[in-house]
Parts: C-alpha cells; sequence; structure tokens
C-alpha cells in the first residue's frame, strides 16, 4: 500500500487501543493541526482508522485550587496534626489540633467540614477523634489536584486526568478517575470544568493489518507552490484530494461590531424608505442642540447636569444673525397670535455655548434651518445614526453615550397617524410588530409620544424612542411652514430587543463578552 507522507506518518501515530486526539496525532507527527485532520479523514475513508467526535469535560484549578495542589488539601493537614497529637487513642481538643495543622481563617471550616465528610473521625464537644487507618496521602481528591497541576504545566498526559466515562476503566491504582471526586472538587470550587468537543482517532483492523503488511510513502503534493508553477513540475505532480470536511482551525478575522452593524442595516432600511442621511458636528452651540428646540435656557435638562458643555473652545463665533432673532423672539414672545413665549431669560451667550450634543435633533434643527444644505422644500425625509452624550447615571438602561436614530419627515398637512405608520413600518424590518405609544411632553413637539416594544425575554416594555410633530414656536423661526413629524429612536434599545440583551453594558463597554462579539448576528 501507498500512502502520502501525512497519512502514514498519523497511521503510525494513532493507536488501536487508545484514541488520540487531532491535537495529540499532529503533536507527535509535527504537522500542523489542519494536515493532521486532512490526513485523519483520508485514512478514515481509506477504512485505516475511527475519527470520532468526543464530548469531554476539561477540568481545570481554580485559583483556590492551585493553592491546595501545591500543599495539602486543609482536612488532610488537620488528620495528619490530629494523629500526631494522638487523637486516634483519644479525643483532643480541636483547638490543640487545628493549631498542630497551622490551618486558620476561613480553611478552619474547610477542614472540619471536609474532615467529617471524608470519615477521618468525628468532632464533637469541643474535641476531635482520628479513625488509625486513613490513608491521607492516597486521598483521591489531593492526587486530582496535584495531576491537573501538572497537566496544566505539561508533564502529565491528558489521558490521566480525564475523569471516567462510562464503560471506560478508571486510571491508575487509586480512585483518581472517578467522576465522584470531580464532582466534590467542582462543588468544593477547587475545580472548573468546561465542555469542549474533540475529534479522536482510532486505528481499525484494516489499519492495523496495513501497518503490519508495511505502506510506502506516495509523493503526493498538498499545496501549489510558485516554484511549480515556474518549472512545469506541476504537470506531473500527484496532487492530494482536497477534503472540504477536515477539521481546520478557527481564524478570528477582525468584524463589525454587531451594533455598528445593526446601524448599518438602519440606515439600509431607512434609505429603503426613501430617507436621506443627515450629517453634522458632535459639539455643537446650545442654540443648536437646544435654542432652535424651543427649550428655555433655564430648562432643567440644560444644565452641567444633563448635558457635557465643552470648556476650551467654550463658544461658538459665527450664528445667523436673523435666526438668533427669531428664536429669541420665539422664546419671548411665543409664536403666532394666540402664542405666548416663555418669558425666562435668554441671551445670545447661553446659545453660543459648546456642548456635546444631548441628541441629534441638533441635525434636524440644522438642516430645516438651511444651513446645513440649504433651504428644504417638502416633501423631504431626512435620518441619521449618530453618536450622541449625555451625564446620566450608567445602568442596565442608560449609557453616557449612545446611538440615536434621528429623522423627519417634512411634508403638508401630516398627522399622528403617518407618524405612527412610519414607525410600525420601520421596526417590522427588525421583526418587532408590536409597538406600543404613550403621549409624553416635549418642549418642541406637540403631540408627543414614547415608543415602547416589549422585551423578548422578560416581556418587560422597554422604551425606545421619543417623537412627535415639530410646534410652530419651532418651527416657525427655522422659517418651515409645512408640517414636521420627527424622533429619536435608541438603537442599542433596538438591539436590546432584537437580542434580548437585559444589560446595556453588555451590548458596548469593557464588559462585553468576546464570544457575542465574535458570534452575533444582525437580527432583521
Ligand atoms: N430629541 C428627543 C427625540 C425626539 C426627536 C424629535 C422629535 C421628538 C423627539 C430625544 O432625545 O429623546
Amino acid at each position: 500500500m501507498r500512502l502520502p507522507d501525512a497519512q502514514l506518518a498519523v497511521l503510525e501515530a494513532a493507536s488501536a487501543s487508545n484514541q488520540k486526539t487531532i491535537e495529540e496525532l499532529a503533536k507527535e507527527t509535527s504537522l500542523n493541526s489542519d494536515t493532521a485532520a486532512g490526513a485523519a479523514f483520508a485514512l478514515e475513508e481509506e477504512g485505516l482508522v475511527e475519527v470520532a467526535d468526543r464530548i469531554r469535560d476539561v477540568p481545570s484549578l481554580t485559583a483556590e485550587g492551585e493553592q491546595y495542589a501545591s500543599s495539602n488539601l486543609p482536612e488532610n493537614d488537620l488528620y495528619s496534626a490530629a494523629i500526631r497529637e494522638g487523637a486516634d487513642m483519644e479525643p483532643v481538643q480541636i483547638n490543640q489540633a487545628i493549631n498542630a495543622a497551622g490551618i486558620e481563617g476561613p480553611q478552619v471550616e474547610i477542614a472540619l467540614s471536609n474532615y467529617a465528610r471524608k470519615g477521618y473521625g468525628s468532632i464533637s464537644g469541643g474535641e476531635i477523634s482520628a479513625n488509625p487507618d486513613m490513608d491521607v496521602k492516597n486521598d483521591a481528591e489531593h492526587h486530582i489536584l496535584q495531576d491537573l497541576d501538572e497537566w496544566a504545566e505539561g508533564t502529565l498526559p491528558r489521558t490521566t486526568i480525564d475523569s471516567a466515562e462510562e464503560g471506560t476503566e478508571p486510571g491508575d491504582g487509586y480512585m483518581r478517575s472517578s467522576e465522584e471526586v470531580y464532582k466534590q472538587l467542582e462543588h468544593r470550587g477547587l475545580i472548573e470544568r468546561e465542555v469542549s468537543t474533540t475529534r479522536s482517532v482510532l486505528l481499525t483492523d484494516d489499519g492495523v493489518t496495513a501497518l503490519m503488511e508495511g505502506i510506502e510513502t506516495a509523493d503526493t503534493v498538498g499545496a501549489l507552490t510558485p516554484e511549480m508553477l515556474t518549472t512545469g513540475e506541476w504537470r506531473d505532480a500527484d496532487f492530494a484530494a482536497y477534503n472540504v470536511e477536515a477539521d481546520a482551525e478557527r481564524a478570528q478575522a477582525g468584524r463589525l461590531h454587531p451594533l455598528r452593524r445593526t446601524a448599518e442595516r438602519v440606515t439600509d432600511v431607512l434609505v429603503g424608505m426613501g430617507f436621506e442621511e443627515m450629517d453634522g458636528p458632535h459639539a455643537d452651540a446650545e442654540f443648536w442642540i437646544n435654542d432652535c428646540l424651543f427649550m428655555p435656557q433655564d430648562h432643567p435638562a440644560r444644565t452641567h447636569w444633563d448635558q457635557f458643555t465643552l470648556a476650551d473652545p467654550d463658544a461658538i463665533d459665527d450664528l445667523p444673525d436673523e435666526l438668533v432673532a427669531g428664536v429669541e423672539h420665539a422664546h419671548r414672545e411665543g409664536v403666532g397670535p394666540d402664542g405666548d413665549g416663555y418669558h425666562s431669560p435668554w441671551s445670545t451667550d447661553v446659545a453660543r455655548r459648546l456642548s456635546l450634543r444631548g441628541h441629534t435633533t441638533s441635525l434636524s434643527a440644522r438642516h430645516l434651518a438651511g444651513v446645513a444644505t440649504g433651504d428644504l422644500e417638502p416633501p423631504q425625509r431626512l435620518f441619521s445614526v449618530e453618536k450622541v452624550y449625555r451625564n446620566d447615571t450608567l445602568d442596565a438602561t442608560h449609557l453616557l453615550e449612545f446611538f440615536q436614530i434621528e429623522g423627519l419627515v417634512m411634508a403638508e398637512d401630516l398627522s399622528v397617524r403617518d407618524l405612527m405608520g412610519t414607525f410600525t413600518e420601520f421596526y417590522a424590518q427588525f421583526g418587532i410588530t408590536d409597538l406600543e405609544f404613550k403621549p409624553t411632553y416635549n418642549p418642541y413637539t406637540e403631540p408627543s409620544f414614547e415608543l415602547f416594544g416589549e422585551h423578548p425575554t422578560t416581556g418587560e416594555l422597554v422604551e425606545i424612542g421619543n417623537s412627535g410633530l415639530f410646534r410652530p414656536e419651532m418651527l416657525d423661526p427655522l422659517g418651515v411652514d409645512c408640517d414636521v413629524m420627527a424622533w429619536g429612536l435608541a438603537l442599542e434599545r433596538l438591539l436590546m430587543l432584537t437580542h434580548g440583551f437585559e444589560d446595556i453594558r453588555d451590548v458596548h463597554g469593557t464588559l462585553v463578552d468576546l464570544d457575542f462579539l465574535r458570534n452575533a448576528e444582525v437580527v432583521y
């Protein structure tokens, strides 16, 4: 029989009695694991080996487990000390044995409870006795801890630390491979176990026969090289078959954050609904963030408790005079015959102050005022998916910066029905079909609605956005004389509904699970 190099190496390294993992075979044959896996599958096709998926617990020591592995379990120290103190002849004071064992702090409790559990003796009335014939040196828990320590250091083969599986024999003389012992150690918090799936290889009878009959190596080529192409050698080469089922190492390439991908998806959906994207500054004059939105200058949301104000530079120089005059007039006197303003203090200095935008409605204001892309003629549909900054207290639903999905529709004769219809259509694209609307108050919209969606696992109603029809006090100074409906939706909250997050900090920040970042799919 003739086999390619790699296959022969794997066949020779495999055993008929002892399953070896692909990793172990790769190590023994100095092949990389992809090649070893490929070879194993090719051999399986020839019937020379069996490849089996094996699900195993991989145990490892916790910090406390490591500590005992390098010394002794406290109950074993206690037993040895009790014997030294003569507790096998007659009971001695517990404190005396504990002092002799050199145990202190929380370990006293651990020593006493496990002493009794392991049948080392009895503890009662402040005294401890020791059964004479216990062999703490061969304590199974102690040995497993030591084996795991050695295995972690690479001085013990994997098979020694396998917990017994059904139908397999425990390892050495003492009961080191008992599942019960592993369970106990896990319960004590001394080891942790993780389930891992490995592929392992066992030589078949045909494999053994083939090896005994002798195998020659066939020169098959695994990869085409530039040299083979230039020399023309490839013409005569015997190429190894390509096995698409072979194990391959998983490559973790960079990929976009799920939040960013959801933002892109939101953009796609809104563009599909006929919206155009708005752009604008992250740090902006309060004029655009607040004043244009008919937010009085003494509104509590305008203090540093809520917004981040810039120190340097602390103000913007150029605000359009005419617009400033119009906005100031709306604030002081109101708009229209029935209008009334706030009559609260208003100064251009405050309007010129620079802050990080607390909402992207500043972009809507800039666009409606015509300073961003020129005067707008209805109909218009605009949106942005951008970051906003708020001096909030961090909790499960609040971050200091988050993404807002801002949007506006400018047209003649808009109504609440149009607003609701737009949301229904938008959220349906993300599988959210149970929207609820609640009337609310915004200084710049009338009527105003908060939006809620149901959390997929907790069933709680989560606020996902705020919306309304801009009021004349806002639109009039900006020179807009048709209707405008608008909204700000939270991108992270959308993700909470689509992915079932209960804590927004699971979406971004230092605590985010790497596996989630690697594997999350954008839901829509
Ligand atoms: N600016 C509001 C959202 C909103 C935008 C436009 C109209 C109504 C509400 C917020 O931050 O919550």
